[in-house]
């Protein structure tokens, strides 16, 4: 079983990837993602290697221009207990003196010297890939998984168990970009300081109402509500789509937002037949006659 909320006839294993510490799905009717996280023992907290795999699966759903929406989850529950977690940020019990350190001696990055803290890139990746992910939030979001939640599109969490509580402080790490400064713009200064400062508990309805979920929904329906979001999503105009979120980024994301919306813009820019005129002038070493194109207004 690959999660108690999971529904088996929605989706098939992506065969590509032999992932150990998250699993990864396509839908079988939507053209979406599902990538969890898999150690329900730990809260889903993530080591190295599971933030290679989580990379690695969020980097190849980027590229499939089939796949129009990622659900970022976590499976559950635990055998150990029943508790259930979206994902409890870094594993604290292989973290070393400078970072989280692999297992395998063998890893390249093993023999830096240096932990690793690569989770940031992730967090990059959700934010900048041109399709919306939606954090579906089955219990636990902790400390780094708080942040993850954070730089996601859109988090819909279980009525029941939805859980937010950010840590940071609490193990001597802080988050100084999207999971604090992305979380302010969502909840208010005020309120982003208090999750960070006093490290209190929210269930899923408080953080609807704090304005960093988007719903809290029946446990049982998370997934099935979260798949129909993405259907309703991927219905949608993909450039629309893509441009939408590049455009919410940009307001935050300074320079770097508005040279990823700027490449979008150009790509369209290029599709052109103006733009074609421009190349074909070149290649053929001629003039381009640009005067036979509007100046739209
Ligand atoms: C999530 C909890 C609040 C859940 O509490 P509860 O339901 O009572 O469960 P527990 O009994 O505590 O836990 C069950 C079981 O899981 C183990 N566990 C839980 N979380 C972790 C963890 N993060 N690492 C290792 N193990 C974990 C726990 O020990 C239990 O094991 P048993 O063997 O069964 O006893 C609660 O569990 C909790 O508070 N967890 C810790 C949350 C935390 O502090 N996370 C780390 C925050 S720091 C971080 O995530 C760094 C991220 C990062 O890389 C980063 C890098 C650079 C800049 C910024 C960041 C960033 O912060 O994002």
């Amino acid at each position: 079983m690959v999660s108690e909320l999971f529904a088996d006839s929605q989706w098939e294993p992506v065969d590509a990837f032999d992932f150990e510490d998250v699993t990864y799905h396509q839908g079988t009717e939507v053209p979406a993602v599902r990538i969890a996280f898999d150690r329900p023992s730990v809260r889903n907290a993530f080591r190295p290697e599971t933030v290679d795999e989580l990379y690695r699966a969020l980097d190849h759903a980027r590229k499939q221009a089939d796949i129009g929406c990622v659900l970022l989850t976590g499976n559950g529950p635990s055998s150990k207990d029943g508790g259930w977690a979206f994902c409890s940020g870094g594993d604290q019990s292989i973290r070393g003196d400078s970072g989280y350190e692999y297992e395998d001696d063998e890893e390249p990055a093993a023999d830096q010297g240096v932990g690793r803290l690569h989770i940031l890139e992730v967090q990059r990746l959700i934010r900048f890939m041109p399709k919306p992910v939606i954090c579906v939030v089955p219990g636990w979001a902790a400390g780094g998984g708080h942040s993850l939640h954070v730089v996601c599109d859109l988090t819909l969490a279980s009525q029941e168990h939805g859980m937010f509580k950010q840590t940071d402080a609490d193990v001597a790490s802080f988050d100084g970009g999207f999971g604090s400064a992305y979380l302010a713009r969502q909840v208010g200064q005020k309120k982003a300081r208090e999750i960070f400062f006093l490290g209190k508990s929210y269930d899923a309805e408080t953080a609807r109402e704090m304005g960093m979920v988007n719903e809290a929904v029946p446990h049982d329906d998370l997934e099935d509500v979260a798949l129909e979001w993405a259907d309703r999503i991927t219905r949608k105009s993909p450039m629309a789509i893509r441009m939408l979120k590049y455009a919410f980024n940009m307001a935050d994301d300074g320079m770097v937002g508005q040279q990823v919306f700027a490449g979008e813009a150009t790509r369209l820019g290029y599709m052109t037949d103006e733009a074609a005129e421009g190349r074909n002038a070149f290649n053929e070493g001629r003039e381009p006659n640009f005067r036979q194109y509007p100046w739209h207004y």
